[in-house]
């Protein structure tokens, strides 16, 4: 057994191989080159994920007896974890993808030759790998590092249910075996417990009995220091060379059951610490020139404390603090993985030791694989899900993996020959001078030190009093703030649980919004064509009562019409009834007239007569007068011819000559008067009778006129008869067809008027039909869309 300051991560620099990048290539054995191929630059300086495994544990007995319910399933073939949640009698599914996922039903074997052996492969490469297990208490994390309870190799063969470590050490040693390799292995096991680190492979003996002995004697912490580079070494941890599998094995063992394991109510055997157990190998190769090289590979095997619920743990008093310790310590690895996933400046890896140590695994030049670990149990949902958003953002941390620079075997000599001196002079030294342990040059040296020390320690005493009033008085504020801080830790949680409530109520929310989005959006269209066809019905109507007042305008038009007609009729009417009765007046004037006119020309023609016949008469006594007094005119002419024959005698007697001469001349006179007289006598006759010819004449031609003028009238009297016989007929015909088409057009109208009420009832009737329907489904809708919005307005 050797002893030497061991670092986990030791990073000396590398050489150009570098592994694949995992989570980005999807390669299901995780990237992992077993032939050592050489990265491209680029990846190198971009790095490489840190590669994260979900693993769920099955239902334990009580579990299955008690019959819990599943919450977890598990994809293998997706690489995808759901968790189911129920909130608010609704089901949420989570759904979280990882680099590998096993299930319940997966075998160790299934999970190492598919995750781990290829960082195993790796380490024997030269580089340094981390592997450690994440998860809630009881979840499985000492079963996938170390394996079930039956560890022990039967006839050398290990056991179905041992975990990664022996299964890592086991590829080791065959994979060297096989190369017929030159190598050498060291192997540590450290105990992470309440901020201290302890040796799990320290010998049972204290070395020192100077030294205070610790509470627990086989456990004394042991310290962890700065190595100058960046780096951290625990000072003085065993490192144990091992030549077999099942010398590790025993190594093992032997360190687990020094574990500080408890019974919780989650795990009866419950690991209260965290533990990295390391594998040092050193494998000689030659190089083409013959040279001997040295080639490192380390692999830190990690297996966390269970990150547990305190109360639901059911850790108390001890076991509390020992809780805080383990969840401040997880706190802080929390802390770092969220630093270097945002790429913040500070990474908190000072703020613990785990962080300390697992410095170079996290964001440093280590390969990482997290092996998340979960119960399918619903009564661990909450601590499962902080697992799965722990282990999700750990899936985004980035390492710069470099290959361990390959050592000149020459070198490693000379180092180790100086480590051999230096342990042989110790030896010489505890052999020869008694009381003294060590070299005297190394005893002065140290006394010097001590001295500079007690110095330091005398100057660091006076600060420390200082320090611990400032302690003290930081002690009450830590205690305030701690209390403050479990205040706020438990309202933080209960936030974080309300959170996540109102997120999912949210996300109910959402879902419910996003469908009565839909629902309304459907709504929307059925009320948009509801309202399309209310228009178009409303459109119709507004034709139908555009086409109605049309029909209307026609209709009183028509009856105006009618009305104008039947006025005119009623006119005509008065005016045929004026006509007529004017006619008949008119006739009856006519008549009257031409009776009147009749019987005047009748009297006239009766007066003419007697006016002729008085003429006559006239022209008769005028001729018997005239005939008087040509008679007369005779007599005097006889009485004149005596008077002259007296007077003839008388002048006969007075003178003869003049007598004769006389007579002559009486003679002439007298013949001439007779012929006068017989002239005027003809002519009177003939005067007489032309008279009496052409009074006859005037008589007849008269008489003819006023048979003809009788006649004339008559006729007139018969055709005007006739003609108003005619137009009495005519227009009682025309009375009678009026009548027959007022009463036609009285029909009609009536027809019409009756057509036009039912048009406009039945019109009406499906108008207030339509609008009913309308306002029921509108009712209808509104009453739906009230409903929901009550509904919406209830669950918000
Ligand atoms: N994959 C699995 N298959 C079968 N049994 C399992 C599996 N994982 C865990 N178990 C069983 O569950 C119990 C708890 O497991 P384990 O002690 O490994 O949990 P843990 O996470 O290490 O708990 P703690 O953090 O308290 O140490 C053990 O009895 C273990 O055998």
């Amino acid at each position: 057994m050797e002893k030497r300051g061991g670092t986990p991560s030791p990073s000396p620099r590398s050489t150009e191989k570098s592994g694949k990048d995992l989570t980005r290539s999807g390669d299901a054995n995780g990237g992992a080159s077993a032939g050592g191929n050489a990265t491209p630059k680029g990846d190198k300086e971009k790095g490489v994920n840190v590669q994260v495994i979900l693993r769920c544990r099955p239902l334990s007995e009580d579990e299955t007896k008690g019959n819990t319910p599943v919450v977890i399933s598990c994809n293998e073939r997706r690489r995808e974890v759901a968790a189911t949640q129920v909130i608010a009698n609704k089901q949420i599914d989570r759904t979280f993808a990882f680099d590998k996922v096993f299930g319940p039903s997966s075998k160790q074997k299934d999970l190492f030759e598919q995750s781990i052996s290829p960082i195993v492969h790796e380490v024997l490469e030269g580089y340094n790998c981390t592997i450690f297990a994440y998860g809630q208490t009881g979840t499985g994390k000492t079963y996938t590092m170390e394996g079930g309870g039956t560890r022990k190799a039967k006839s050398g063969e290990l056991p179905t249910d041992a975990g990664v470590i022996p299964r890592s050490v086991r590829q080791i040693f065959d994979i060297l075996e096989a190369q017929c390799a030159e190598y050498s292995m060291k192997v540590t096991f450290l105990e992470l417990y309440n901020e201290e680190i302890t040796d799990l492979l320290a010998p049972d003996e204290p070395r020192f009995p100077v030294l205070p002995v610790p509470e627990d004697k086989n456990k004394k912490p042991i310290a962890l220091m700065e190595d100058g580079k960046g780096g951290v070494f625990v000072r003085g941890l065993e490192e144990e060379v091992v030549y077999s599998a099942g010398e590790i094995y025993k190594i093992l063992d032997k360190g687990s059951a020094k574990r500080r394991t408890a019974e919780t109510l989650l795990n009866k055997q419950s690991s209260r610490s965290h533990s990295i157990f390391s594998i040092t190998i050193h494998i000689k190769e030659l190089t083409h020139e013959s040279e001997e090289m040295i080639k490192i590979g380390k692999l830190n095997l990690v297996d966390l404390a269970g990150s547990e619920n305190i109360s639901r743990s059911g850790a108390r008093d001890g076991r509390a603090r020992e809780a805080g310790e383990i969840n401040k310590s997880l706190l802080t690895l929390g802390r770092v993985i969220n630093a270097l996933v945002e790429h913040s400046g500070h990474v908190p890896y000072r703020d613990s030791k785990l962080t300390r140590l697992l410095r170079d695994s996290l964001g440093g030049k280590t390969k990482t694989c997290i092996i998340a670990t979960i119960s399918p149990s619903v009564y661990c949902l909450e601590e499962t899900l902080s697992t799965l958003d722990y282990a999700h953002r750990a899936k985004n941390i980035r390492n710069k993996p470099e290959v361990n620079q390959k050592m000149m075997k020459s070198a490693v000599i000379k180092d180790l020959y100086s480590e051999i001196d230096r342990l042989k002079q110790e030896v010489f030294a505890a052999r020869e001078k008694n009381g003294i342990y060590i070299p005297r040059e190394r005893y002065l040296q140290e006394e010097a030190e001590k001295k500079a020390m007690t110095e330091k320690i005398e100057k660091l005493g006076v600060d420390l009093e200082a320090r611990d009033k400032q302690l003290v008085e930081l002690k009450e504020l830590y205690d305030a703030q701690m209390l403050l801080s479990a205040e706020l830790g438990e309202k933080l949680e209960k936030t974080q649980k309300d959170l996540e409530d109102t997120r999912h109520a949210l996300h109910d929310l959402e879902e419910k919004y996003s469908e009565a989005k839909s629902t309304i959006k459907e709504k929307e269209f059925v009320i948009s064509n509801l309202q399309n066809s209310e228009k178009s019905l409303v459109d119709c109507a507004y034709n139908l009562r555009a086409e109605l007042e049309n029909a209307a305008a026609d209709v009183s038009g028509l009856f105006s019409k009618i009305e104008r007609k039947d006025k005119i009729e009623d006119g005509n009417r008065s005016l045929v009834q004026r006509f007529r009765s004017q006619l008949t007046q008119e006739l009856d004037a006519l008549h009257k007239t031409v009776s009147t006119s009749v019987m005047q020309q009748e009297d006239h023609l009766k007066e003419m007569e007697d006016d002729m016949q008085s003429f006559v008469s006239s022209k008769d006594e005028a001729a018997q007068g005239l005939k008087e007094s040509i008679q007369n005119l005779k007599a005097l002419h006889g009485s004149g011819i005596t008077a002259l024959d007296n007077l003839a005698g008388e002048i006969d007697m007075n003178s003869q000559t003049t007598f004769e001469k006389l007579n002559s001349q009486v003679q002439s006179h007298t013949s001439d008067l007779e012929k006068c007289f017989g002239v005027i006598a003809l002519g009177a006759d003939n005067l007489l009778n032309e008279l009496q010819c052409s009074l006859s004449k005037q008589e007849e031609r008269l008489a003819h006129f006023a048979n003809k003028q009788r006649e004339g009238h008559l006729r007139a009297v018969e055709a005007s008869r006739s003609i108003s016989n005619i137009t009495v007929g005519f227009f009682h015909s025309l009375d009678v067809h009026a009548s027959k088409l007022t009463s036609i057009l009285e029909e009609t109208q009536g027809v019409q008027d009756q057509q036009l009420i039912d048009l406009e009832k039945k019109f009406e009737e499906c108008a207030a039909n339509e609008e009913k329907q309308l306002i029921e489904k509108v009712a209808e809708m509104l009453a739906i869309s009230n409903a929901r919005k009550k509904k919406l307005s209830k669950r918000l």
